[in-house]
């Protein structure tokens, strides 16, 4: 009920958002930050997270992504999403840290209800998705990464993958360590997560963090390859198998939720916290430099 309702919202904003046109037969509707190819006749629509510089994933983001997915879910003749960067190189920088430093309370627990949307939306898609990461994903790049049902990353050993939280001294939420437990099993987790791993493409391929490293150049042609492979099964089996196995653990959020904001609220607004975070901005910056 409580997605119908904020899925009712986000389509009310993203008529007001967004331009289209017609490419090559696909139909591509084009908002600022997120770029969504659809191909209406075959069913699949390629997701090109554009928020540059790094796809952190924003408010502004968060809520055109949600509106475009939306749109996508909406539309039973869609049944599978390729989701991808429009960057090569940085598939997501993750949580956008400008939205969880130097703010108010009530901006924080709004950020933080998108968060949650964005990944119960993911999560529990009927749609199928397939994730071609061209690029690095760290933390909340991951866990957009880990909620869909095949990964394939770019063998890039510049590019890494993972849960870095521990390394910006905040600590992964209860549902994003649930959601790599349940990729890479717990004593792989346990330690990844202390010491805030990031791994190469051949490390999280070992891992089963990614499913298929393949060529840089061969992403998107093998994205496409496994989707005609997932489109070949009945969709009622698939999906009733999909939600059988994530219910249990998105339950375990949706019933959480409000106490979820507030511990992340209180977390967060600590100066200790905001202390880390400064620290950590400041060492990208001075990366540059
Ligand atoms: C109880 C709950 C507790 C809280 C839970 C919170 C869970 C948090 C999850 C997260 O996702 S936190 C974010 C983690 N992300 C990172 O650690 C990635 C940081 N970024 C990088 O390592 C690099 O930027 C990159 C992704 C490898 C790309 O490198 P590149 O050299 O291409 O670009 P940069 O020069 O480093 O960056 C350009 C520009 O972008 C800014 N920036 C980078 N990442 C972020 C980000 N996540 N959010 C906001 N801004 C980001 C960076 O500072 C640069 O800014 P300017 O200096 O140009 O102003």
């Amino acid at each position: 009920m409580a997605l119908a309702a904020a899925g009712r919202v986000l389509l009310q904003a993203g008529s007001r958002l967004g331009r289209r046109e017609v490419v090559d037969g696909a139909r591509r509707f084009a908002n600022k930050r997120v770029e969504v190819e659809a191909d209406e006749a075959a069913g699949i629509a390629v997701m090109k997270l554009k928020n540059p510089p790094v796809n952190s994933l924003s408010l502004e983001f968060l809520t055109e992504f949600l509106i475009s997915l939306e749109k996508l879910e909406n539309n039973k003749n869609f049944r599978g999403v390729i989701l991808t960067s429009e960057r090569p190189g940085v598939f997501s920088a993750g949580l956008d840290l400008m939205e969880m430093y130097g703010r108010n309370p009530a901006h924080y627990a709004e950020y933080w209800r998108a968060v949650q949307e964005l990944w119960l939306r993911l999560y529990l898609s009927n749609m199928i998705l397939v994730c071609a990461i061209n690029g690095t994903s760290p933390a909340g790049g991951c866990l957009m990464a880990l909620t869909c049902d095949h990964r394939i990353m770019a063998d890039n050993p510049k590019y890494t993958i993972g849960l870095n939280e521990s390394q910006l001294g905040i600590v992964a939420p209860f549902w994003f360590k649930d959601n790599f437990v349940n990729t890479v099993g717990y004593r792989t987790a346990e330690h990844a997560l202390q010491l805030g791993l990031l791994f190469p493409p051949a490390e999280a391929l070992k891992l089963g963090i990614v499913d298929e490293v393949v060529p840089e150049d061969q992403v998107h042609s093998k994205a496409q390859s496994v989707m005609a492979q997932w489109m070949a099964i009945p969709d009622h089996s698939r999906q009733l198998t999909k939600n059988m196995m994530r219910k249990a653990m998105a339950d375990n959020l949706i019933k959480q939720r409000e106490a979820d904001i507030q511990n992340f609220v209180s977390f967060i607004s600590r100066d200790s916290i905001q202390k880390s975070l400064h620290t950590y901005l400041e060492k990208l910056k001075q990366k540059k430099g």
